[in-house]
C-alpha cells in the first residue's frame, strides 16, 4: 500500500494501567488487517513478561520493551526499536502501546526526534481513560496517580472514556466536564471495551485542522496538541511515575483457585494492576487473569510455545515482601 519513501503513520495508545489499551490495540489490529494494511506494534511492559503480547497472536510483527517504562528506563531504545520494525517488516501502520505508567509526552518526544522525521509521522495520541478510576482520582484531586492520569488526558489528541458500563450517565457527564477543563480540543468518545470504529480515531480532529487551514493529513507534531508544559530537561522527566513498582512472580505448578481468588480480593490498596497466566489444581485448563481497578477477570487460554505460570503485580507503595509471602502461601 505504501510507497517506500512515504512516512509510516504512528499512533500512540496511552492511558493508565488497566484502562483498556490492549483491548483497543486488538481492535485496531483487526481493523488494519480488514482493510489490507500491515500493522506493526511496539509493546512496553513494566514486568518481565509480555502477557499483553500473548493476546495478539503470533502473526503480528512486534517489538517488545520489557522490564521498564518506555518513557524512562527504556526510552532510548524506542527509536531503535521503531527503526528495526520498519526495516525488517515495512509496515503500513505502527501502533505503540505504552505502559500505563508512561507520560505520553516523553514518547511523543522520542517519535518526533529529528532522526525519525523521514521515517515516521505521529498521527494521534489516543488516551484510554478508565472512567470509574479517574472519577475516583478526580474526586481526590491529588497524588501521583491523579497527576499522571491528568497528564495522559491532557496530552491526548483523541480520548476514549472507557468502562462506561461501570458508571452512571450522570457521573460520565460530570467526568467529561472535568476532562474538558484539562483538554479542550480532543474529541471524547464514550466506550465499553474500547469499542469504536477505528477510522474515528485515525481521523480524529481532521475537520478541525481543515477548518483552521492546516494540513488535513494532520500530524500531531504540527498541531498544538499538548498542554502539559512539560519541560524536557534531563533529570526532570520521569518524576511522575517513579513511585510505580512491579513484582513478577513465577510459579512451579498449579495453585488452588479459591485461595488465589481470596488473595486477589484482599490485595493491598497500592496494587492497582495485576495480570498473569496460571494453572489451577481443580482444572486442567490454563487461565489468563486480569485485575484492574479491583475487578478480576479470568479467561481460559492455550498459550503458544513454552509459557511459564507467572503473575505480575503493579502498583505504588505496596509491601513487596508481604505480597511475596502471600504468594508463597498459595
Ligand atoms: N468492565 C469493563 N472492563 C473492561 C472494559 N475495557 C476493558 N476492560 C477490562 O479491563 C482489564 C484491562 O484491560 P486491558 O485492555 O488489558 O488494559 P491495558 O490498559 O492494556 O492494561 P496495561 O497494559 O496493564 O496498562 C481487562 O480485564 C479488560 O477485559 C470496559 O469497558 N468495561
Amino acid at each position: 500500500m505504501k510507497r517506500r519513501e512515504e512516512t509510516v503513520p504512528v499512533y500512540v495508545l496511552s492511558g493508565f494501567l488497566g484502562s483498556g489499551k490492549t483491548t483497543l490495540l486488538k481492535r485496531w489490529l483487526l481493523a488494519a488487517e480488514a482493510d489490507g494494511r500491515k500493522p506493526a506494534v511496539v509493546m512496553n511492559e513494566l514486568g518481565d513478561v509480555n502477557l499483553d503480547g500473548m493476546q495478539l497472536g503470533g502473526e503480528v510483527k512486534m517489538a517488545e520493551m520489557l522490564g521498564g517504562c518506555i518513557c524512562c528506563t527504556v526510552r532510548g531504545d524506542l527509536g531503535m526499536e521503531m527503526l528495526k520494525l520498519l526495516d525488517e517488516h515495512d509496515p503500513d501502520v505502527l501502533l505503540i502501546e505504552s505502559t500505563g505508567a508512561a507520560n505520553p509526552l516523553d514518547i511523543i518526544d522520542a517519535i518526533t526526534d529529528a532522526s525519525m522525521l523521514t521515517r515516521v509521522e505521529l498521527k494521534q495520541v489516543v488516551t484510554v481513560v478508565d472512567a470509574p478510576h479517574l472519577r475516583e482520582q478526580a474526586a481526590k484531586s491529588k497524588g501521583a496517580t491523579f497527576r499522571l492520569m491528568r497528564e495522559q488526558t491532557r496530552c491526548a489528541t483523541v480520548l476514549l472514556l472507557n468502562k462506561t458500563d461501570l458508571l452512571s450517565e450522570a457521573d460520565a457527564d460530570e467526568l467529561e466536564r472535568t476532562i474538558r477543563e484539562w483538554n479542550g480540543f480532543a474529541p471524547i468518545h464514550r466506550t465499553v471495551a474500547a469499542n469504536i470504529p477505528i477510522a474515528e480515531l485515525e481521523n480524529a480532529g481532521r475537520g478541525r485542522r481543515e477548518q483552521n487551514g492546516e494540513d488535513a493529513s494532520g500530524s500531531v507534531a504540527s498541531t498544538p496538541s499538548c498542554e502539559c508544559g512539560h519541560p524536557h530537561e534531563p533529570g526532570r522527566a520521569h518524576h511522575t511515575h517513579e513511585h510505580v513498582m512491579a513484582l513478577t512472580r513465577y510459579f512451579d505448578g498449579p495453585i488452588d483457585s479459591e485461595s488465589f481468588e481470596a488473595m486477589m480480593a484482599s490485595l493491598p490498596d497500592g496494587v492497582y494492576r495485576a495480570k498473569g497466566i496460571l494453572s489451577f489444581t481443580d482444572t486442567s485448563s490454563r487461565f489468563m487473569f486480569q485485575y484492574a481497578y479491583k475487578q478480576l477477570d479470568l479467561m481460559k487460554i492455550a498459550p503458544q510455545g513454552d509459557v511459564p505460570d507467572v503473575a505480575v503485580f503493579i502498583g505504588e507503595h505496596f509491601d513487596k515482601t508481604e505480597l511475596e509471602e502471600r504468594l508463597d502461601r498459595l
